[in-house]
């Protein structure tokens, strides 16, 4: 993406479908207007939303790990999301009890590190919260963000960067509901509400996502298909779950419903894979429950084989709906290369794979250890990493179901040995009967890769207590224009 300097709001273009019923936020309203003294603070007086709201002129001192920009009011530190380091912005701060809101109102003074969002929806949508800076800028803020967090524990190395930071989620969702005139709408929620901003394209999905959502959108009026009404729970469908092979181009759709009652099921489906025959599976997931989590736990194959498959790391690997798989590809491949370098195997290893999704590691890495041993908690990935271990030949990895934590404790109680251990646990991070158990089973090696830096320098510090060493961290951008960071870390058993 190039810079381009601007005031950094973009307002939506008129022109384009989408936006006709994009609401401009209140922040995007003013140019910016330079010139005003650096970090003056005037404050007027308003009431907005019942709530007494101020605004002042303040300069931007750094930033969260959320990536907002941190400045100082009334002797208070409060955030302001869309703020960079060194700005100088007029903002509305609203008062509730204790509580104060800082709202971006203009930026007076740039940073040069400001860009114009290229996505219309950015302001409103809390998907991506980078956009609004420089590619080098997002590849600093996350190098500082891992460099701090990581200090006690070494110099991380240079973060991994991506050369074309969109497009590349291989794995969307968006829901459907209805705007004021009752059109049918699909999109991504609002930030922090569920109401949802109806969008044609979210620009770090894959663009084939996006594009067979529009055609769900169209064929749901076509057939009088109704969206999920959260508030009144009538209604039929709630979201769409996209995933996409991206080197195969295999494209599995789920349908999220409220019921499974799908009427005129034969003739939506012929519809749907007139207008894409490059879809490969549909299948319908039931969702009755009142939850923010996407997915239900009855699910039921319209067509196709009900799965994808996509080739990673020169490895073919079957994805069921339900199973993990890393959502960036292009930064996997570096993410795993790392991970299995600082491995350093020799062909002779004992290798855990904890928490080992559809068995992407712990496969790749099978070809250059003894022997493989993969846990992973969720029923649909195991039987996806047993699959995919006969897809690809391999005969030195076995594949177990259970919670990592239990399964290591099982290991060290029985004696058994581990040379290396593969982590990657969610964002929570790992737990005790797990590290602990490592410590017990002292393999040589552990690579932990993570994909939230707070929850694995709490558990570096464990195994660093307890007889490791940090060799190496390797910071990877798998997730360009959000706050998020990936980071893998060698530790090795000291002497
Ligand atoms: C970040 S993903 C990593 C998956 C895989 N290593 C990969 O690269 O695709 C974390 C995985 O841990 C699994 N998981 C979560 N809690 C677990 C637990 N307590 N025990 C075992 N697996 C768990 C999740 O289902 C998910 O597949």
């Amino acid at each position: 993406m190039s810079k381009r300097k601007n005031s950094g709001y973009k307002k939506p273009d008129k022109n384009s479908k989408s936006d006709k019923s994009y609401k401009k936020p209140n922040h995007a309203k003013g140019k910016p207007k330079s010139g005003k003294p650096r970090g003056q603070t005037a404050v007027t007086n308003s009431r907005q939303h019942g709530q007494k709201a101020t605004t002042a002129t303040v300069t931007c001192s750094g930033l969260t790990g959320e990536g907002k920009g941190l400045v100082k009011w009334e002797g208070k530190q409060l955030e302001v999301a869309h703020l960079l380091p060194g700005e100088t912005a007029e903002i509305r701060v609203s008062k509730k009890g204790r509580y104060r809101n800082a709202e971006l109102k203009r930026v007076v003074k740039q940073s040069d590190d400001r860009v114009d969002p290229p996505c219309p929806y950015y302001y409103e949508c809390g998907g991506c919260q980078l956009q609004h800076m420089s590619n080098q800028a997002q590849g600093r803020f996350k190098q500082n963000i891992i460099d701090s967090i990581m200090k006690p524990f070494g110099k991380p190395e240079p973060i991994l960067t991506m050369d074309h930071p969109y497009d590349y989620r291989n794995k969307s969702q968006m829901t459907f509901g209805r705007n004021k005139e009752r059109q049918i709408i699909g999109g991504l929620y609002a930030q922090n509400t569920h109401r949802i901003i109806p969008m044609d394209r979210c620009l770090i999905h894959d663009p084939k996502a996006d594009e067979i959502v529009q055609t769900i959108r169209g064929l749901m009026k076509s057939f009088k298909m109704q969206p999920y009404n959260e508030d009144t729970g009538q209604g039929f469908l709630r979201h769409v779950l996209i995933k996409v092979g991206q080197v195969s181009g295999e494209i599995m759709v789920v349908l999220v419903a409220a019921s499974p009652v799908f009427k005129g099921k034969n003739n939506f489906i012929t519809a749907f894979r007139k207008a894409h025959p490059e879809i490969t599976t549909l299948l319908l997931n039931v969702n009755k429950r009142d939850t923010s989590v996407v997915l239900g736990n009855q699910e039921k194959v319209l067509f196709g084989k009900g799965t994808i498959t996509d080739t990673l790391c020169g490895m073919t690997f079957e994805i069921s709906a339900k199973s993990f798989y890393q959502i960036n590809p292009v930064q996997t491949e570096k993410l795993y290369a790392k991970a299995i370098e600082i491995a350093e195997l020799t062909g002779k290893e004992t290798v855990v794979d904890a928490y080992c999704g559809i068995g992407t590691i712990g496969l790749v890495a099978s070809q250059k250890a003894g022997n493989v041993i993969g846990v992973e908690m969720n029923n649909d990935a195991v039987r996806d990493a047993i699959r995919n271990s006969k897809r690809n030949g391999v005969k030195n990895a076995r594949f177990y179901q259970g919670d990592a934590g239990e399964f290591m404790m099982q290991m060290a109680a029985r004696g058994d040995k581990a040379d290396v251990v593969l982590m990657d646990p969610p964002r929570s991070g790992s737990d005790e009967a797990f590290l602990s158990s490592v410590v017990k089973l002292q393999p040589k090696r552990v690579v932990y890769v993570s994909c939230n830096p707070e929850t694995q320098a709490r558990d570096l510090k464990y195994l660093t207590k307890h007889g490791y060493a940090v060799e190496g961290i390797q910071p990877v951008d798998m997730f360009p224009q959000t706050y998020h960071v990936e980071a893998v870390t060698k530790l090795v058993l000291e002497k």
